[in-house]
């Protein structure tokens, strides 16, 4: 085996990469990252107390990859303890203790109630049924598991599980769905549920945590703990098997580059990486080009109030009656001691109207989400000290109904490729989760591939040195 210029080359340092990075940072390794920072996806600046969150916020239950990456690099998470499943709705907010309570509070018609609540019962008895698929299964590997999961409803669309409910009970569902970043006829049933079973499970509340700092400190700390093994501003446009080894080509500064490895992990979103690799059987392109996003239209805002303002006791709200589907407030988790001036809020669009708004520019992005902000909390007008507007193209993955990841998971369990690939649409929706439990995968996968070359060329050197004998 000749020797390559690394043991592994990653592309992509979003939490996939960077996961994948830190699990061999034993090795020579090299990561190639497109834009000037680590973190992808999930990114957030800090604003004196607060931060201004314009990315992936919520963090997975303890046990989980990231959870043990968080560890591991020494960040700490805080616990949300306001409202995760508030309403806006009608003009007013609605913030129920239960879920279950909202058909009985919310302002609407006898017809509407009936309505809400039937689609309310059927989808937590399909929410108890994704969490049995959630269920570890012991000796089952972490792939099988969720591969599982995915299949969990994929048949139908969440459209089709939904049925055509009165007007205004299907804009609170289609508003809901569009966390997934898709329409409810794109995406199949299991992912709309999914959706409800992440925020609806009671105590056992699987995303109830954020990173204290804000999740851009993720990458933050992936940049110090990985100093000059990543290249920044440096964008992969070919991956090909070169003899035994990989050879991955990339821009930086216009400056065309190429380096050799024994294995690559291929950790972007599946339609770049459908582009920029060769040499990877045709029904797994074809998988990966089949793959669907949607984007996210963000802006993050800071405040400057001075004294309580109404949505201290929430995190969430979904919004069907405004230009975006999600007001968050990031500085709830902080609101533990006296109360202290200013906040940090943040809305999105997904679906339909998140593509029409990104025809707009980022001052009319700004205003048009601001106008509704002041409809729902008129308090906060004379108090906005910053906005950002952040275009998220790709947003989120989400499978629609009948999709066929098999050729992917096929080739995952092959032990005689050395391209591998990890990111968050091995799920049927996209999370942090997704992206490091993949990418662990993909990182070993590699390990167990390099330590079999390694000792063939131990072995095939040892044959070929000549004996005291002969010589
Ligand atoms: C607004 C928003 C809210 C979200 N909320 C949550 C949440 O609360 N919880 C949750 O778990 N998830 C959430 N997500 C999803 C989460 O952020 C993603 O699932 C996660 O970031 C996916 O990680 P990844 O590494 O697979 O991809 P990415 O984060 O997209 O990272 C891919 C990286 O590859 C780089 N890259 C791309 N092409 C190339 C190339 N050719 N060469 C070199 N580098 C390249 C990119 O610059 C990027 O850094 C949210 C996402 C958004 C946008």
């Amino acid at each position: 085996m000749d020797k390559t210029d690394y043991d592994v080359v990653v592309i992509g340092g979003g939490p996939a990469g960077s996961a994948a990075a830190w699990e061999l940072r034993d090795r020579r390794i090299l990561v190639l990252e497109k834009t000037h920072r680590l973190g992808g996806r999930l990114f957030s600046m800090s604003r004196g107390d607060y931060w201004l969150n314009l990315g992936g916020h919520l963090f997975p239950a303890p046990g989980s990859h990231m959870r043990n990456i968080l560890h591991s690099i020494g960040l700490d998470i805080i616990r949300i303890p306001g409202n995760k499943f508030a309403i806006y709705w009608g003009g007013k907010v609605y913030a129920p203790k239960s879920v279950s309570a909202l058909p009985l509070t919310l302002a609407m018609s006898f017809r509407e109630r009936v309505s809400l609540a039937a689609i309310g019962l059927r989808i937590l008895k399909a929410v108890k049924g994704w969490q049995q698929q959630m269920q570890i299964v012991y000796g089952e590997s972490n792939q099988v598991r969720r591969a599982r999961v995915a299949r969990y409803m994929s048949d139908i669309s969440f459209r089709d599980f939904i049925g055509r409910p009165p007007r205004r009970v299907e804009q609170l569902f289609q508003s809901a769905a569009r966390r997934a970043a898709a329409e409810m006829e794109d995406q199949n049933a299991g992912v709309g549920v999914s959706l409800f079973g992440a925020v609806w499970a009671g105590k056992g509340d699987s995303m109830a945590v954020n990173l204290n700092g804000g999740s851009g400190r993720f990458g933050e700390v992936m940049m110090e703990l990985l100093g000059d093994r990543v290249h920044y501003h440096a964008s992969v446009t070919s991956v090909a098997k070169t003899g035994d080894h990989v050879t991955v080509t990339y821009d930086m500064n216009g400056v065309s580059h190429s380096v050799t490895a024994t294995q690559v992990i291929v950790a972007v979103p599946a339609y770049q990486a459908a582009e920029i690799t060769r040499d990877i059987p045709e029904d797994v392109r074809a998988t990966l080009r089949k793959v669907q996003y949607g984007p996210f239209p963000t802006m993050g805002i800071i405040t400057d109030e001075t004294g309580p303002m109404p949505y201290d006791d929430i995190y969430a709200i979904t919004t069907p009656d405004a230009s975006f589907d999600m007001f968050f407030n990031h500085a709830n988790p902080l609101r533990t001691g006296p109360r202290k001036p200013g906040g940090s809020l943040m809305v999105y669009s997904g679906g339909t109207p998140a593509r029409e708004m990104l025809k707009l520019s980022d001052e009319q992005i700004r205003d048009t989400y601001l106008a509704d902000v002041f409809r729902m909390f008129p308090q906060l007008k004379g108090h906005i000290k910053e906005t950002i507007v952040q275009r998220w193209e790709p947003g989120n993955t989400y499978r629609p109904a009948g999709f066929n990841f098999d050729p992917m998971l096929a080739y995952c369990e092959r032990d005689d490729v050395d391209i591998h690939f990890a990111g968050d649409y091995f799920a049927e929706i996209g999370n942090m989760e997704i992206a490091t439990g993949s990418a662990h995968e993909a990182a070993r996968r590699a390990r167990v591939r390099l330590m079999s070359r390694e000792r063939k060329a131990q072995t095939s050197r040892a044959a070929d040195a000549p004996t005291a004998r002969s010589a």
